[in-house]
């Protein structure tokens, strides 16, 4: 009998109750992957498709300690961080990276839920800059996101070319700058890699239901370093990815607010992750 052994990833992210982002978006996505997914909380939110109700944040020794569990007894090929709601969990994180205990390491700087609840603070945001982002193999902030980490305002904080360059000629890390959120009838990643820019411009989908599309996207490409492919290639696929989630999600109803993604074509089991759907 021949033994299967998947890739091993770790999720170092917050729990949302309702399912739709965070580590429970993240273990969907690395379920529909095939890869095997491992998790250390660092918060978890009371949270729906309507808000975040209360957030309580893990101290940063309990976040190391999960990590390190996973990684003394499981072969660990790439590692995802989402909400770190605390400049010492940053910091614990960063260490950990520091002494190359967390490869392939990508860093989606969650600090806004898609209902407006703030998830960061500035320290947080201070800490990303000063010890996590240039340790990071890949890193993904929305528009408002890189805005932030960039330090810039005015016409430069929406233009994901600008942000995606500065913050990738400051880190040295692989920057996508997801456009989720931009307008327009096609939905732009703008990807700043070893100098060069590329845009992944794909149709922008008609859907409410994007709760957790930035978990999603995060965790695919994580998922798709740990299989061996490489950057560019684990970026392109987690978009199609995500794309197909959308897509499949488009027409569903779970929750009042904005719902979440269909990691695995539930919505439509006749035809799987990636029906045609309708297209702004
Ligand atoms: N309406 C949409 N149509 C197509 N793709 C989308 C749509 N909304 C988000 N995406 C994709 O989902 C991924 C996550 O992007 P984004 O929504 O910007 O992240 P976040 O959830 O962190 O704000 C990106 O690949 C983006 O292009
Ligand atoms: C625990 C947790 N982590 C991340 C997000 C961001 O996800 P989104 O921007 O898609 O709401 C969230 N709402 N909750």
């Amino acid at each position: 009998m021949t033994s299967r052994t998947p890739p091993v990833v770790l999720s170092i992210a917050g729990s949302d109750s309702g399912g739709g982002a965070g580590i429970q978006a993240d273990l969907r996505t690395f379920a529909a992957l095939c890869v095997f997914g491992t998790t250390a909380v660092t918060a978890v939110t009371a949270q729906n498709t309507t808000g975040v109700r209360r957030v309580d944040v893990l101290p940063p020794e309990a976040v190391t300690a999960q990590v390190m569990a996973v990684l003394d007894d499981l072969p660990v090929a790439a590692v995802k961080t989402g909400m770190l709601a605390d400049a010492g969990t940053v910091d614990a994180v960063a260490g950990m990276a520091a002494a190359e205990r967390l490869p392939n390491l990508v860093v989606d700087p969650v600090m806004v839920a898609s209902s407006g609840a703030v998830l960061a603070s500035d320290d947080v945001v201070a800490a990303y800059r000063r010890r996590l982002l240039h340790l990071a193999t890949v890193v993904t902030p929305n528009v408002a996101e890189a805005a932030v980490l960039a330090d810039v305002t005015g016409a430069a904080a929406a233009d994901q070319t600008v942000l995606a360059r500065i913050l990738g000629e400051r880190t040295g890390a692989t920057v996508v700058v997801t456009g989720g959120h931009a307008g327009g009838p096609r939905c732009a990643d703008v990807v700043w890699h070893a100098g060069e820019i590329q845009v992944l411009a794909r149709p922008r989908l008609a859907t409410g239901n994007t709760h957790g599309s930035g978990c999603t996207f995060a965790a695919a490409v994580t998922a798709g370093l740990a299989t061996g492919a490489g950057v560019l290639e684990a970026v392109q696929a987690a978009g199609e990815f995500v794309h197909a989630a959308l897509r499949s999600g488009s027409s569903w109803r779970l929750g009042a607010g904005p719902g979440p993604l269909d990691h695995f074509g539930w919505s439509r089991p006749e035809v799987g992750t990636g029906p045609a759907g309708t297209e702004a």
